[in-house]
């Protein structure tokens, strides 16, 4: 069973700290949701748990039955939905998920065609992605990293421009595929993380 524990994680852009003091462990099948405000800190902290950014102070660690993952190694256990990471707008979804799941597999027994199928995205297959819309983008960022074959997934924003048909495809994505697994979502939106069992206010870690 893979854990991931912060310990006294602080985080400090010159001299602001964003947080400080989160202790907390993230189990799988124990989806936790990081709310606050606009700018309160909830990207940064993801990015911290997912080794993109250091912290100021304290740590991060990822263990595998016990067994400590090096920091440089928890890329290969996590999958990530966020804003600023960019679709290659060149490639058409079918090309984009192909080059995706070359270094990345995706979950066994289903095809990139039958991922496509699940976001409704297959009559759009083999349009490039510049010319969908914002809200089929998101899908396809959905689509890779909820197919991706990782016990860990860090959804930042992952409602971002979808319609309500959207907010339904995205809940049964869960449901369907991320029970089992560890799901963290950053959000302000109570849609997007009710099936959350846990919640950290990074507001509650501001005092300082
Ligand atoms: N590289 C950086 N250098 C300096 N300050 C930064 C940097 N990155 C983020 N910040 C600051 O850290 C704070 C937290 O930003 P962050 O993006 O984590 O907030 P957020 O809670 O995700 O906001 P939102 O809800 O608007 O997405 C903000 O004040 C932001 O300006």
């Amino acid at each position: 069973m893979l854990e991931i524990t912060l310990e006294n994680a602080g985080k400090r852009y010159n001299r602001d700290w964003i947080f400080r003091g989160i202790n907390h462990t993230f189990f799988p099948a124990k989806a936790c949701a990081i709310t606050g405000n606009n700018g309160s800190g909830k990207s940064t902290l993801l990015q911290c748990i997912s080794g993109a950014i250091e912290l100021k102070e304290g740590k991060v660690a990822f263990t595998k039955s016990g067994a400590a993952i090096s920091p440089d190694n928890f890329y290969a256990y996590i999958a990530i939905v966020a804003p600023y990471l960019e679709l290659v707008e060149e490639m058409t979804a079918l090309e984009m998920l192909r080059f995706h799941g070359s270094f990345k597999p995706f979950l066994e027994n289903i095809s990139i065609t039958n991922i496509l199928d699940e976001v409704q995205l297959l009559p759009a297959a083999d349009k490039q992605i510049r010319y969908y819309s914002s809200g089929m983008k998101q899908r396809l960022k959905l689509a890779q990293a909820v197919f991706s074959n990782v016990p860990v997934l860090l959804l930042d924003e992952p409602c971002t421009n979808l319609d309500q048909e959207g907010y339904e495809l995205y809940h049964y994505l869960i449901n369907t595929y991320c029970k089992q697994r560890t799901v963290i979502v950053s959000s302000n939106d109570k849609n997007e993380y009710s099936f959350c069992k846990e919640v950290i206010d990074i507001r509650a870690y501001k005092n300082i």
